[in-house]
């Protein structure tokens, strides 16, 4: 399996695990409105590397937001899996045709 869905999976692991044993049970126990807070936190820690051009930092806070992303969307019940279902949906659509058809 690729790294983003062994990643996803590890972290469905964590629901309900002691807090105490892992980064990711600490952020479930603290509820999804922190898990979304502590990705947008990563987030912007991403565009500022991107806006500096730092690659290698980049490439370390784009891993820290899918981390983030995964968390947050598991403490909601959303699996990567619908995600993946959704961008499939979309494909072969350019966003300028997608966007010209809401009316
Ligand atoms: N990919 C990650 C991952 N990325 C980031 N983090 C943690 O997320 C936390 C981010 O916290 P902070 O924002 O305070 O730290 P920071 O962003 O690095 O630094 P600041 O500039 O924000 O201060 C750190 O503790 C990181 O170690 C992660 N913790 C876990 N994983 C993966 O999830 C698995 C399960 O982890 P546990 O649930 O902790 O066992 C691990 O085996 C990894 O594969």
């Amino acid at each position: 399996m690729s790294e983003i869905h062994d990643l996803a999976a590890t972290i469905q692991s964590r629901k309900g695990a002691d807090p105490d044993s892992s980064w990711t049970a600490k952020l479930f126990a603290k509820g999804p409105e922190k898990c979304a807070e502590k990705f947008g936190e990563e987030a912007i820690e991403a565009i500022i590397e991107a806006v500096k051009g730092d690659r290698a930092k980049l490439v370390s806070e784009a891993a820290d937001v899918i981390y983030h992303l995964l968390v947050m969307l598991t403490a909601r019940d959303v699996t990567l899996a619908e995600v993946e279902a959704e961008l499939a949906r979309r494909a072969g659509t350019s966003g300028l045709e997608e966007k010209a058809a809401r009316g």
